[in-house]
């Protein structure tokens, strides 16, 4: 998407809001950079115009000494180095109070941005994700969300100072003398269409840089996260490959940033060359004229310094602007993706399930081109053990996906309880189920944790029954640290039939009266399978279930069978006739 300059920073104020005091305590602080700049080359000038020439002592400084009080030269010295210790000490004191104060509310800005994208994140569809990968959305929050502090503290905040800096300085200058004001300012014009020419290609150059280095993020984290198969195969250097070429495309905008920069800076620093050799040629002439004391000379030449200091920050930091707001409008443009799977206004509240299930014509598709499910009509009772058959790709998972709002059908009506789920509250209508899947997911915290997610305040009695229930109480405690022993990253530290376990244990403290199983038990050996099996048995007794499977003696408990072909529904089997596993395995072996 491509935002214009000033949406994005409008929208970044909006976004700072929250933090306008800290912010406008930063500006506020910056204005004290004027005075403080100001008052540095004073002590060079009293000390040649009053120490060594004849000049008298500014009136400003006079007026904290006695009216009798005569400046000798030794006391012209004190004054001067007292000076610059007291401009130094006011200097270091506002950069330590600048500093603490730019961290802390970067560091708030950034928090809350990232929190704000994350959130949003998850809130959108499984659709956005399907397109998009997790490594851009991560590169957003990780990367991408920091513009937001560069911009508005690192960059905007420098050149308003350097703004409010550079008005005073050419103030000063003016009072001095109207010739070397000129002199000073005529570098402002080239200079801007310098900005001007450089920032627009900049943008350009900054958002392939940041597309591709989010591109290489990826690549690692689809190696990292199946590391276990790219070694099995032997593809490290494969993926290394893989990994470089992104990389090098990364890198190569990464110089072509540079040379503009450079170039940049190289045109920058010419023009400040031919604006000090001016100045020196002016100077001079007015020196040898005598229309100005060397004393004042030097100051201008400090001030001059102090004009293309602001001029440089404020060109520097504009151009640096470009890569913020490339991120800025990145991020942007994922808070404005709109979730597929939307809560109406007024959703209807949904305590607990009785499980009535009515599917009305409902087809879907991911993508328009290409049908998944076709016209699906059937009703599932509460308490209906339905098993769900049918070759690969025949739509099994994408049902189950519809069932749990994952998605919203393309066409069609699905009810539950006689209301049609898009009207309920979306969290309340989740809260309904519990999903026991084939790769149980669990996250890398305790043992008790992770059983504890479907109920987040849950006891520690409430747990270990939960853990009982699911035949996993014994191989816990059996572990040194209990409920306490770390699962690993995605579990990782436990063993399949364990990691099943635990989250059969989740489903049974979640009490949900909707169940789903998704293949639940076929990566598992004999001996974990039976233990399973009889845990599973206790954990679809009174509720709704739903059970995608290979497995003929579980779908023998089905008392209803919906068996998909090509995203159609071919067949319900009612598991209450005499031949029906007869039926069952035929169908079943037909289509496998
Ligand atoms: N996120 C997605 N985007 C696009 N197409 C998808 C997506 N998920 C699944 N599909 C396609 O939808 C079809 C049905 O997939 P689904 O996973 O529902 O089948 P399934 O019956 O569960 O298969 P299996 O038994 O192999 O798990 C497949 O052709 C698949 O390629």
């Amino acid at each position: 998407m491509n935002f214009s300059t000033s949406y994005l920073l409008k929208r970044s104020f909006d976004q700072a809001r929250p933090h306008w005091l800290y912010i406008a305590g930063i500006f506020i602080c910056n204005f004290f950079t004027v005075p403080i700049t100001l008052m540095k080359p004073l002590a060079l000038k009293i000390l040649i115009d009053s120490g060594f020439g004849a000049k008298p002592v500014p009136n400003f400084i006079t007026f904290f000494f006695p009216s009798n009080y005569e400046f000798s030269f030794a006391s012209v010295i004190g004054l001067s180095i007292s000076l610059v210790i007291f401009v130094a000490l006011i200097d270091n004191i506002y950069i330590v109070v600048i500093w603490l104060l730019n961290t802390y509310t970067g560091e708030r800005l950034v928090r809350d941005f990232r929190l704000h994208i994350f959130n949003h994140i998850q809130q959108l569809s499984l659709a956005y994700h399907d397109r998009k990968g997790t490594a851009e959305s991560v590169y957003k929050i990780q990367y991408d969300a920091y513009a937001i502090r560069t911009l508005i503290i690192e960059n905007l905040s420098p050149i308003l100072s350097s703004f409010i800096t550079l008005t005073g300085m050419i103030v000063v200058m003016l009072n001095i003398n109207w010739h070397f004001a000129i002199i000073a300012c005529s570098v402002i014009p080239p200079m801007a269409i310098l900005i001007r020419f450089s920032s627009k290609k900049l943008k350009k150059e900054w958002q392939k840089v940041k597309e591709n280095e989010s591109n290489a993020m990826s690549v690692i984290q689809e190696v990292l996260t199946s590391l276990r198969v790219v070694k099995a195969f032997g593809q490290e250097n494969g993926e290394s490959g893989r990994f470089m070429s992104k990389t090098d495309m990364a890198m190569k905008g990464q110089l072509k940033v540079a040379w503009i920069d450079a170039s940049f800076y190289f045109c920058i620093g010419m023009t400040y060359a031919i604006g000090t050799a001016l100045f020196i040629f002016l100077g001079a002439k007015y020196v040898y004229s005598g229309e100005m004391t060397l004393g004042e000379l030097t100051m201008v030449m400090t001030y001059l310094g102090q004009i293309y200091g602001p001029l440089d920050t404020i060109s520097r930091n504009l151009n640096e602007v470009q890569s913020s707001l490339v991120s800025l409008g990145r991020v942007y443009s994922l808070l404005d993706e709109e979730k597929e799977v939307k809560e109406i206004a007024n959703p209807v509240n949904f305590i607990r399930a009785n499980g009535l299930f009515e599917f009305h014509n409902v087809s879907f598709h991911y993508k328009k081109e290409t049908s998944i499910l076709n016209d699906l009509s059937f009703k599932i009772y509460p308490g209906d053990r339905v098993g769900i058959i049918g070759s690969t790709g025949a739509g099994k998972s994408t049902l189950i996906s519809l069932i749990t709002r994952f998605y919203d059908p393309t066409y069609g009506q699905i009810l539950v309880d006689g209301v049609n789920i898009k009207e309920y509250k979306l969290s309340d209508y989740r809260k309904q189920f519990s999903i026991v899947l084939q790769e149980p997911v669990l996250f890398s915290t305790t043992i008790g944790e992770n059983i504890a997610y479907g109920l987040p305040n849950a006891s520690k009695a409430e747990i270990t029954e939960a853990a009982k229930m699911a035949n996993a109480h014994n191989f816990i405690i059996n572990y040194p640290d209990g409920y306490d022993t770390l699962t690993g990253e995605r579990g990782m530290n436990l063993s399949g039939g364990e990691r099943q376990r635990i989250s059969i244990a989740r489903a049974f403290i979640k009490n949900a009266p909707i169940l789903i199983l998704d293949e639940p038990t076929s990566s598992l050996d004999v001996k974990n399978e039976s233990q399973i099996m009889e845990a599973m048995e206790r954990l679809v007794k009174g509720r709704t279930t739903f059970l995608i499977t290979h497995r003929l003696d579980m779908l023998n408990s089905c008392n209803i069978i919906l068996h998909l072909e090509k995203g159609c529904l071919e067949e319900i089997i009612i598991n209450n006739e005499t031949d029906t596993i007869a039926r069952i395995k035929a169908t079943f072996l037909s289509s496998i």
